[in-house]
Parts: structure tokens; C-alpha cells; sequence
């Protein structure tokens, strides 16, 4: 299944004007507040009329010139950020208010909350009301899932248990699925696809590892960066040696079972550069490459890529130390990760 979006509409003076396609899968749409997020998909729900667009799912089309479907006639499951439950209703009575489906059980059981149903809303964490919330989207039958921001009102731990659900969704249901964020821990874990999103226009769109191994990334320069794959391999002392294309990687204990496959999310800013092989350091990972690209990254700083057996790494610096190192493309270099930073939070299978 795939869809597309075409959409200009203009609120004062905020022009949104993108369009995009996306497959099976998720496809984040990313960006600082006020980018147009929710309007693109509150026009794909049908709930925003744009002045002008075309939405097409499979072979229906939604809008167009001549045609605008009301937001019951398109076949979408809607999650919002507060999940919008009826607190005082059990999970099962607000499940019915979406109708019944065939597949219910299975849908219950993807979402791990069959054995939620007597429980009333206002008893269940942040995190099982918004698995509620996506399983009442998805009891309709929908042909394309819609979900704002629905991480952004849980804590760091209800987050960490919710998404390997959304995860599920995502190989499981085959269905475009289009995820409004601004976390990019979350849009490099679960999408696909991203679509950065500035002042109602798209400014750059691909692979989330692709977009933030870019000098100067487009999803915001802070956040340029390294997603690394790699296998986690034997614990020793309490660190875990990670194997990766770049070289070993020791991280503070990992829970993941030797044999896991998992990928580091290495920010550019915390990786240093040395000319030598540094001795006598605090930090534990030393990977060992030459310069590809010297890249301007903003004020006074330089992304400089290190190319670690064949495995591009990113490292933020600033512009004088990469003068007064003298750096220069092909140059043998030291890559320094500070193992300190790289905590569970940013390693995801
Ligand atoms: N109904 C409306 N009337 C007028 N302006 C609106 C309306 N809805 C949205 N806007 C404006 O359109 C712009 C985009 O808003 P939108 O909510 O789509 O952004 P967003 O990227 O989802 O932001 P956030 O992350 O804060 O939700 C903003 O400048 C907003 O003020």
C-alpha cells in the first residue's frame, strides 16, 4: 500500500506547501513546532480542507481538484498526543466506540493489551492508554495510520516501553503509517523514512541514518551524527563490547543477549579527533581511520568525516582546532568516542 500528499494551504502568513509519498512503513514527519506537521496530516484526515492538494491512498483518491472526502469516508486511524480515551470507561467500552473488526484479537494482541479490558482508562499508565488509543485506530480498519506525537506526554521509561509496540506496527501492519515528531531518537528509530519539515516546506527527506550522517545534518546541525549497526558481543567488568563496521565499541553494560543485533546512535559532538593514538585517556573507544570530507557546520565548527575501515563516522569540531591540527582529507586520524555517552537510551535494535 502507499499513498501520496500534495498540499498548499495558507493560514495568514504561514504557507504550508509540500508533498511526499509514502509506503508501508513509517514515514516521520519532522520538524521544530509550527513547521505544518499536524496540518499535513490533519489534511490527509480530512480534518484540514488545503486550499489546493491531492491525496491519494492506493488507488482512491481523497482529494483533488474536484473531490474532498469527509473525514469519515477515508479509512485512517488517528492518535493523538493525549490519546484522547474516555477516562471513565473501561478499556473495552472504549474500544467498541471504534466498532468491531475480525482481526480484533490479533490487533489486541500486537498492542499487549488484551488483558487490559476491565480496566477503566484513568487506571492504566501513560503508556497502556496510548497502546488503547492506537488499538481503538486501529479496530477501523484503517489504510493508513496517523500518529501526532503519541510519545511526546510520556516519561523517558513508559517511552521505552511503548515503542517496541509501534515497532510491531511497523513490520507487522501493511499500511503507511505517518509519525509527527520532533525527537530524533525516535524518528532513528522507527522510521523509515523522514521528511524534515521548515515553515511549511520540506527541506530534506530520506533515510534517517543517511540525513543525520550529512556535515551539518538537515534534521538541525546539533544533531548530526553516526547510526552505527552493529552485534553486541561478550560483557566483561560491566562493558559490553559492541562489534560494528568501524571497530569494536565498549558500552556500559547492555542487556541485549551476545548475538543481538542493535545500533548506536553515535552524536557527532561527542566524538573527538587525535592526530596520534591517544594514551593515558579516560575514554575507551579508539577507532582508527583517515579524513573523508572536512565539512563547515555552523558557526566557527567543522563536521569532519572519519572513515573507519570503509564505515563513515561523524565528528563535530571546532574549525580552529581543525586548523591548528591541520587536518586535511586522506589524513590517518583517531576517532574518539566517550563511552560515557553512549547510555542505553541511544542503543535500539
Ligand atoms: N486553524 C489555524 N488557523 C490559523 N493558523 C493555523 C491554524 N492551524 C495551524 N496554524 C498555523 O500553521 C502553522 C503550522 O502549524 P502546525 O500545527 O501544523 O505545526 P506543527 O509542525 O505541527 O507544530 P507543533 O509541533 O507545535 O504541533 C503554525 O504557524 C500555526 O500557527
Amino acid at each position: 500500500m502507499s499513498m501520496t500528499v500534495d498540499i498548499r494551504h495558507r493560514f495568514g502568513t504561514f504557507t504550508l506547501d509540500a508533498g511526499f509519498e509514502a509506503d508501508t512503513g513509517v514515514t516521520a514527519l519532522f520538524g521544530p513546532s509550527g513547521a505544518g506537521k499536524t496540518s499535513m496530516i490533519n489534511a490527509v484526515a480530512g480534518l484540514l480542507r488545503p486550499d489546493r492538494g491531492r491525496i491519494t491512498v492506493d488507488s482512491a483518491v481523497w482529494q483533488d481538484d474536484t473531490t474532498f472526502l469527509p473525514p469519515h469516508k477515508r479509512r485512517v486511524g488517528y492518535v493523538f498526543q493525549d490519546g484522547r480515551l474516555f477516562p471513565h470507561l473501561s478499556v473495552a467500552r472504549n474500544l467498541r466506540f471504534a466498532g468491531l473488526h475480525a482481526e480484533e484479537g490479533a490487533i489486541l494482541d500486537m498492542l499487549g493489551i488484551a488483558h487490559l479490558m476491565d480496566r477503566r482508562i484513568a487506571a492504566l499508565s501513560g503508556g497502556e492508554a496510548q497502546r488503547v488509543a492506537i488499538g481503538r485506530a486501529l479496530l477501523s480498519d484503517p489504510k493508513v495510520l496517523l500518529l501526532d506525537e503519541p510519545l511526546s506526554a510520556l516519561d523517558a521509561a513508559r517511552k521505552a516501553e511503548i515503542l517496541p509496540y509501534i515497532e510491531r506496527l511497523r513490520d507487522e501492519l501493511r499500511i503507511p503509517i505517518l509519525l509527527v515528531s520532533h525527537a530524533v531518537e525516535e524518528v532513528a528509530r522507527l522510521a523509515q523514512t523522514v521528511i524534515v519539515l521548515d515553515q511549511g516546506r520540506i527541506t530534506a527527506s530520506g533515510a534517517p541514518a543517511a540525513l543525520l550522517a550529512e556535515p551539518g545534518s538537515p534534521m538541525g546541525p546539533a544533531e548530526a551524527g553516526t547510526l552505527l549497526p552493529g552485534t553486541v558481543g561478550p560483557t566483561e567488568q560491566g562493558l559490553t563490547r559492541i562489534d560494528t563496521g568501524a571497530g569494536p565499541i565498549l558500552l556500559p553494560e547492555v542487556t541485549a543477549a551476545p548475538g543481538h543485533a542493535l545500533r548506536l546512535r553515535i552524536p557527532a559532538r561527542d566524538v573527538m579527533l587525535a592526530t596520534q593514538k591517544p594514551e593515558g585517556l579516560s575514554a575507551l573507544n579508539i577507532l582508527a581511520g583517515h579524513i573523508g570530507t572536512i565539512t563547515a557546520a555552523g558557526a566557527g565548527v567543522v563536521d569532519v568525516q572519519v572513515i573507519c575501515n570503509g564505515v563513515p563516522i561523524l565528528a563535530r569540531i571546532t574549525a580552529q582546532s581543525a586548523g591548528r591540527l591541520g587536518l586535511c582529507p586522506g589524513q590517518p586520524i583517531y576517532a574518539v568516542v566517550k563511552s560515557v555517552t553512549l547510555g542505553l537510551d541511544q542503543v535500539f535494535a
